[in-house]
Order: structure tokens, then C-alpha cells, then sequence
């Protein structure tokens, strides 16, 4: 029944969420090292394993993917291929997110990259019924002109296929001053904002990414329930959350499905919006996320009904997309 039900996506990475058989394949065509060719061993590799303890564990998950993230063809095919997926489960939306620096091992330039992820995004829009927006992640790992460059090179493409900023990767507490300056000017120049934050680290990153960064949106933002100057501010500002239980639950941020406080968060009227994160690293689909959910907290069809409209509403797309997308429901 979830399968049917029309979805959206807002966060989702594409280094996150390549085919293993696509690893494989590209490795192949373009002669690129990778530990085996053989499919079980690459999924064994990029899905997080059962006893993953952190974040940080979790993030090695993305060194494979990213090996073969480094040609305009292969960013082009693992961006189709993503949407094709999604749309075999009736999504009708997505904004993906990935780090342009993070494929310019082989030389190609941000322009270049962006254009083959745009590129992959037209294809699929002309064969599915979907559509989709991008992304641009900073990674904190990166310094105050990495992210100052992403803003710069990525400005050309905005509501061209990009719409917004962000931060991602591992999260230390206070990271919001360090990148300040990368984010208002990227505010400046039209990106809409969305921040990972209260993943990893506590409430307080999600205050300071509302405050200092003027965050519209929030990756997880899980730690604001421990501190309630946050709470407050996310939710008084209908600030929206992007959650993403499995990944949570993988990462130790919540203990279980049961801990985490999508449904509660929902019920108290904050803007709560379910995501995968990561397809592949996580070895879930939205279907499956919203599976997980319904059978701890027993989504209603109302629920269902409200969480799509937020999510549409929580869009940084144009008005035309989400008129179209309200019509689905
Ligand atoms: O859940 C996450 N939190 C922080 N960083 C993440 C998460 N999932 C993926 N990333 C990082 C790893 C990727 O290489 C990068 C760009 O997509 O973003
Ligand atoms: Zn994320």
C-alpha cells in the first residue's frame, strides 16, 4: 500500500545512494581499483554494518562510492539511475544533496560536475513523472574557503537545478561560526538553507545553526528534544526537520525506532518531514523508511496525509512544483 502512496524526498545523498552493481560496472569501464568485482563483497562494503558505533563509522561508507563519482558519465548515470529508483516507488519530488568536491579527484571542475548531475536529473525527468532539485554540501571536514568556493562556483546554477546550501559530514559542537561567513553569502546570492545538525552532537548545534546560520531546515536535528532553547526555536519558527530514523538508529543517535521522536516531535506540531539519507548506506528506500516508522508508531492515513503537505510545503522548489505536487494527494 506505502509503495503506492505519492512520496517525497528531501534528503537524500547521492554518494549515499549508488547501485552496487553501478560500482562495479563504472569501475570496470573506466578501469578504476576497487576491492572486487563481485556484488555481495561491494554491498558488504558500502552498507553500514550491523554493529556500526557512530557517525564517523558510518561515514566510511562513502570512500568506495565517491571512487567512482569522478567522471561527468558516471555522475550523469548513478544521478538517473537514483531517480529511476525513486520513482519505481511513486516519488514525485526529490532534492538531492552530495559534496562537488568530493569528485574532483580526476580533474573535473565544479561547474563540470554540477552540469553532469543536472544532466542525469533532465534525463530522468523526461522518462518518469518525477522532478528534482540540488543540493550543494559543504563538508565540515573542508575549511572556510572550500565552502566559500562551493557557493561561488555552484551561484551560476541556482534555480537552474540548484537550490540550497549545506553542511554535512562529521559533526563537532560549534561548528556553525566556522562556516558563517560561507553561508550568508551563499543566503545572499538566492541558496536557500539547510544544515545537518543534532546528529552526531547536541541541540545546541541546531540553535546556533538557526541563529548564526539562519538554517530554514535542519538534517535530523534529533538533539533539540535534550535542549529546550532549541525546541523552542525550531519550533516556534516552523523551522523543518529532516528526518532519517534508520540512519539514526544506525549512527547511535537514538537507541531504537521506538527512541526516536519523529512521531512524538509530529504530534507536538513541529515540521517534521521522513527521509532516507542514504539509500544505499542505509539499505532502505522511502517505502521501507515509511514502513519502519508505521509499524512503531502507526501512521494514520491523515498523518500520511499531513506529512506529504509538509514536505511539499518544505520544498525548496518554485511554486509551479508544488502546486503540482499538492495534486498527487
Ligand atoms: O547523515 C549524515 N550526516 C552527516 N554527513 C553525512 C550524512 N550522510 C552522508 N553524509 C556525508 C557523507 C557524504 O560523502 C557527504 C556528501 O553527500 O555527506
Ligand atoms: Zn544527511
Amino acid at each position: 500500500m506505502l509503495k503506492k502512496l505519492p512520496k517525497i524526498e528531501l534528503h537524500c545523498h547521492l554518494d549515499g545512494s549508488v547501485r552496487p552493481q553501478t560500482i562495479i560496472d563504472i569501475a570496470k569501464e573506466e578501469n578504476i581499483e576497487i576491492p572486487s568485482h563481485e556484488l555481495p563483497e561491494i554491498e558488504n562494503i558500502v552498507k553500514v554494518p550491523f554493529n556500526c558505533d557512530s557517525l564517523v563509522e558510518y561515514l566510511k561508507r562513502f570512500d568506495l562510492p565517491n571512487r567512482v563519482m569522478q567522471s561527468k558519465e558516471s555522475l550523469r548515470r548513478i544521478t538517473f539511475e537514483l531517480l529511476e529508483d525513486a520513482s519505481s516507488e511513486n516519488l514525485k519530488y526529490m532534492e538531492i544533496r552530495f559534496a562537488p568536491l568530493l569528485h574532483t579527484l580526476n580533474g573535473l571542475s565544479v561547474s563540470e560536475i554540477i552540469e553532469s548531475i543536472i544532466d542525469g536529473i533532465k534525463e530522468a525527468e523526461e522518462k518518469y513523472p518525477i522532478k528534482a532539485n540540488l543540493i550543494l554540501g559543504c563538508m565540515r571536514t573542508m575549511t572556510l574557503d572550500d565552502a566559500i568556493y562551493v557557493v561561488e562556483e555552484g551561484k551560476k546554477f541556482l534555480n537552474k537545478g540548484v537550490v540550497a546550501i549545506d553542511l554535512c559530514g562529521a559533526e563537532n559542537e560549534g561548528f556553525a561560526i566556522e562556516f558563517k561567513e560561507a553561508i550568508d553569502l551563499a543566503r545572499e546570492y538566492g541558496y536557500r538553507v539547510t544544515i545537518h545538525a543534532g546528529e552526531a552532537a547536541s541541540g545546541v548545534n541546531v540553535l546556533e545553526a538557526v541563529e548564526i546560520l539562519k538554517a530554514e531546515r535542519i538534517g535530523h536535528g534529533i538533539g533539540i528534544r535534550d535542549v529546550k532553547e532549541a525546541y523552542d526555536i525550531v519550533k516556534n519558527n516552523n523551522i523543518v526537520l529532516e528526518m532519517c530514523p534508520t540512519s539514526n538508529v544506525q549512527t547511535k543517535a537514538v537507541s531504537s525506532y521506538e527512541d526516536h521522536p519523529f512521531y512524538k516531535f509530529y504530534k507536538d506540531g513541529l515540521k517534521v518531514t521522513l527521509n532516507t539519507d542514504n539509500r544505499t548506506v542505509s539499505n532502505i528506500n522511502l517505502t521501507s523508511e515509511f514502513n519502519n516508522v508505521d509499524s512503531v508508531f502507526e501512521i494514520s492515513e491523515e498523518d500520511y496525509k499531513n506529512l506529504y503537505l509538509v514536505s511539499v510545503d518544505s520544498t525548496f522548489a518554485d511554486d509551479n512544483t508544488k502546486q503540482w505536487l499538492r495534486e498527487f494527494i
